[in-house]
């Protein structure tokens, strides 16, 4: 593999070390304006501060709340001391006789995750704050990097070399070891699959503190999707990467029905070269949005390009709204990087129940630059009432159902929960062959490599149906469903499901049998004990 950059950074300039090559570079013509007498505090968007691969990389554009984001380290030659910390403290555990299980020291509040881990105030915890992209190998299209790196790191470090990532989720906030431990999915997983099947290899610290690198001939590497840090700790991950086009050709259809939805879908979906990125919202039984993109390299003749996300324009998915209510199909040609950040600024419609003023042109124009709020901030800064609120009068669940169960889920969410907008994902998943994770080899599939058409219902919002809502009861009857359809729960939430239930819907056989062996099953809990409703936590902890 060929290291892009291993140059051993000083206090160029700033805070901390430069997170990538950009900020490195930026640090450098700072440093350089200073030494000339320069002015070093305007931020220059835009500004060519170097080449690398012979691209011009620019100054990046000014990030959320009109500050560039702050870095945090750059020094990819020292992951290997790193990982040997997190070897010691996994030693250190065994040392004191492996009396509690072991967790990440990631704070609950720091997640994306609605839940707020308790756990984690009882079990010994590793810190795992592994921040640096590691290196780029252009000749075999991979990208290697550290658990922590975020998705906004990728986009800065990625989308200017000319490259992406196959599945590139739509949060900023979201990291690479919360995509895989959990599961990523994003408006091109119909082409590529979940976040995992873009990944080709892991580096763990398993419980014994010996450190392995795995790859899909190994049948631990499949048991880390969906496993929520219980096979061992994650410390890189080697990324499949594309070659990227600066801008998607973005088509809107407005839809009349759920059946009407699901029709189109399915022939998009299923076509034999479908676009590059399809993506569906629902705003109500009635109405809702199938969007097709696919990558362009420039607009054409008669096209202007639409900057979606500028502090001051609506939100994305009020924006394709706008299409149902002219009646009317539509194309845009966006940004790629805009695209991927289309449900950023308001945290896809989250934000108008954190914010309800935020619709407002005049909120948007005065505040919308400080948008979106962090996620983590505001799990920090929530009150007792407040998480009681979201866990029981605010659903955040994705479904992800077979194909031609697309309809019915649609109708059982409106009949259920009725949270409005309904996102719609489309997916894939693979039979892997002789190893098959907590996934089943899906149905009509019988060789490694072949796949079967899912998609992610996804309802996020205050459930708007008629009869008294009960949370428990609603959840546990869609759970049902989807046992019974092949289906899986996201899981980013929580399961109301009991274990036996659980393990119904996930395939704990080979789970089970590698956490046997590799001693996981003595370090840590079942992935069940982290994402249930009830659990034993909360009273352990003796906190809420
Ligand atoms: N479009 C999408 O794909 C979207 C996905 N999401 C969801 O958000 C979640 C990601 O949130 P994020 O804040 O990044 O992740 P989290 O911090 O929530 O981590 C998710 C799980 O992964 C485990 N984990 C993370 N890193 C490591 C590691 N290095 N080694 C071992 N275990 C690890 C955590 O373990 P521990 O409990 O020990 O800390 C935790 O259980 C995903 O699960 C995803 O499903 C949310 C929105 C959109
Ligand atoms: C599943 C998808 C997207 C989900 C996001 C929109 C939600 C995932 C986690 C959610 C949140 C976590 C914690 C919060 C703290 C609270 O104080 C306020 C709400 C929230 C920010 C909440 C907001 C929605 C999420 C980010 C896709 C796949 C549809």
């Amino acid at each position: 593999m060929s290291t892009i950059h291993t140059k051993r950074i000083g206090p160029i300039g700033g805070y901390g070390r430069p997170r990538n090559d950009v900020e490195l570079m930026i640090r450098e013509k700072k440093a350089e304006r200073r030494e000339t007498g320069g002015d070093d505090n305007k931020s220059r968007v835009g500004e060519v501060v170097g080449v690398v691969g012979g691209r011009e990389i620019r100054a990046p554009r000014v990030a959320r709340g009109g500050a560039v984001e702050l870095p945090r380290t750059y020094a990819p030659q020292e992951h290997r001391e790193r990982v040997k910390k997190i070897q010691a403290r996994v030693r250190e555990w065994i040392d004191l006789g492996k009396q509690t299980k072991m967790c990440t020291a990631r704070p609950g509040w720091m997640t994306v995750s609605p839940r707020h881990a308790q756990y984690k105030k009882v079990m010994f915890t590793v810190e795992v704050d592994l921040t640096d992209i590691l290196e780029l190998d252009e000749d075999n299209k991979i990208l290697r990097v550290e658990p922590s790196v975020n998705i906004l790191q990728i986009l800065d470090y990625l989308l200017p070399r000319g490259y992406t990532l196959p599945v590139l989720p739509e949060l900023d906030e979201l990291t690479v070891g919360g995509l895989v431990n959990g599961y990523g999915i994003e408006s091109s997983s119909h082409k590529y699959g979940l976040f995992n099947d873009i990944c080709s290899g892991f580096e763990l610290v398993l419980p014994n503190a010996q450190l392995v690198n795995l790859g899909p001939e190994d049948p631990i590497f499949h048991t880390v999707p969906w496993s929520f840090g219980t096979v061992g700790f994650l410390t890189a991950i080697d990324l499949q990467v594309i070659p990227a086009q600066p801008y998607v050709r973005l088509k809107y259809i407005p839809v009349y029905s759920m059946r009407e939805c699901a029709e189109l879908w399915t022939h998009e979906q299923t076509k034999q070269v479908p676009v590059e990125f399809i993506e569906g919202m629902m705003y109500g039984p009635n109405e809702g949005v199938v969007m097709l993109g696919d990558f362009a390299e420039a607009p054409g003749p008669n096209e202007q390009v639409v900057h979606l996300n500028t502090w001051y324009k609506p939100y994305f998915y009020k924006h394709a709204k706008e299409f149902i209510d002219r009646r009317q199909e539509g194309t845009e040609v966006i940004p790629l990087r805009q695209y991927y950040q289309r449900h950023n600024r308001s945290i896809f419609w989250s934000l108008e129940d954190q914010i309800p003023v935020c619709h407002h042109w005049l909120f948007r124009l005065l505040l919308g630059w400080i948008l979106p709020p962090r996620v983590a901030f505001l799990k920090l800064i929530e009150s007792d009432s407040v998480t009681n609120f979201y866990e029981e009068k605010y659903v955040m669940q994705d479904f992800l159902v077979p194909l031609n169960c697309m309809l019915e889920t649609m109708e059982i969410c409106e009949k259920e929960i009725a949270v409005y907008p309904l996102w719609l994902c489309p997916h894939i998943m693979f039979n892997t062959g002789r190893y098959q994770g907590k996934i089943r080899a899906p149905q009509g599939t019988e060789k490694e490599g072949e796949y079967a058409h899912y998609v992610d219902v996804a309802a996020v919002g205050p459930p708007r149906v008629t009869h008294p809502f009960d949370m428990t009861k609603a959840m546990r009857t869609v759970e049902g469903y989807l046992r019974k359809v092949g289906g899986y729960q996201g899981n980013y939430s929580y399961t109301y499901q009991t274990r036996e239930e659980y393990r119904q819907m996930f395939d704990h056989t080979l789970y089970d049998e590698v956490r046997k062996t590799t001693g996981a099953a003595e370090a840590f809990p079942e992935s069940y004990d982290k994402v249930a409703r009830k659990n034993q936590w909360k009273k352990q902890a003796g906190t809420r």
